[in-house]
């Protein structure tokens, strides 16, 4: 669903973003992204989303290649980026319904979607509210229904856990095993070890630019916990 070839992108500056990134992300798959800060992790993911332009490789999604079939791509996947910049003079029922508008979801579809996961976040009673009174977190959860409510084929999550309340992080992560369950390929950036630990089948560890680790969970961690491993990876830092 999602192929990176090769990726790098370079700041003004001389600053080297990314180098040489592989990564394959299929459906069924939800891909772990972990790094220290400044690794590279956002840069990856707005190259993507086609946020940031690269200068070489190549990201094909759903066999198209993002630069050449740009539409196509965005069409099939939905962003939920760190820092959720909303519209915040749209209440929130207006925003969702202009997401809605983008990816043509007819009445019924976007009605039924919107009630359950405004009913999942407690979040119906605000949703009339402007945006701009809403809390971080109630921020976060309106980015995300308005992510998963047409159901993407590939969803890029970056630091999605930040913010939420427990209630919150636990429906995401059940939200996140059933689109894959739907084929959904998702691939989500992470501080928090123990959680891409138990829900991520796939990881790769950048480290100032690189893939350093990259594969099945299980193998990449081995007999360890995923924290020994990555703190092993990157103790030269
Ligand atoms: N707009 C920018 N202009 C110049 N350099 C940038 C820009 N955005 C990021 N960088 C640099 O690119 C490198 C990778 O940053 P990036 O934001 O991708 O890291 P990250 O892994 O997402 O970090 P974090 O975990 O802190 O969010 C860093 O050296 C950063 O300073």
């Amino acid at each position: 669903m999602l192929k990176i070839e090769n990726l790098t992108k370079h700041y003004r500056g001389g600053n080297c973003g990314i180098h040489h990134i592989n990564l394959e992300v299929q459906a069924g798959d939800i891909y772990g992204f972990l790094g220290s800060n400044g690794a590279g992790k956002t840069t990856t993911i707005k190259c993507v989303t086609g946020i940031h332009d690269f200068d070489h490789g190549e990201i094909t999604i759903n066999g198209l290649s993002l630069k050449r079939h740009a539409l196509e791509c965005k069409q099939v996947m939905a962003y939920i980026p760190d820092n959720p910049d909303l519209y915040e003079n749209m209440s929130g029922i207006h925003y969702l319904n202009f997401i809605a508008d983008i990816y043509k979801m007819n009445q019924f579809q976007r009605t039924e979607e919107i009630e359950h996961y405004a009913n999942l976040f407690n979040l119906t009673e605000f949703l009339g509210n402007s945006i701009s009174s809403y809390s971080h977190g109630m921020k976060q959860k309106l980015a995300i229904i308005s992510a998963v409510m047409h159901h993407p084929k590939l969803l890029l999550l970056d630091e999605p856990f930040v913010g939420l309340d427990p209630k919150a992080a636990f429906e995401l992560k059940k939200i996140m095993k059933s689109l894959v369950e739907k084929g959904t390929a998702i691939f989500i950036s992470s501080h928090v070890l123990e959680v891409v630990e138990k829900l991520c089948n796939k990881i790769a560890i950048i480290q100032s630019g690189s893939i350093i680790a990259n594969g099945e969970t299980e193998l990449v961690k081995g007999h360890s916990s995923l924290e020994q491993v990555f703190l092993e990876l990157t103790r030269n830092e």
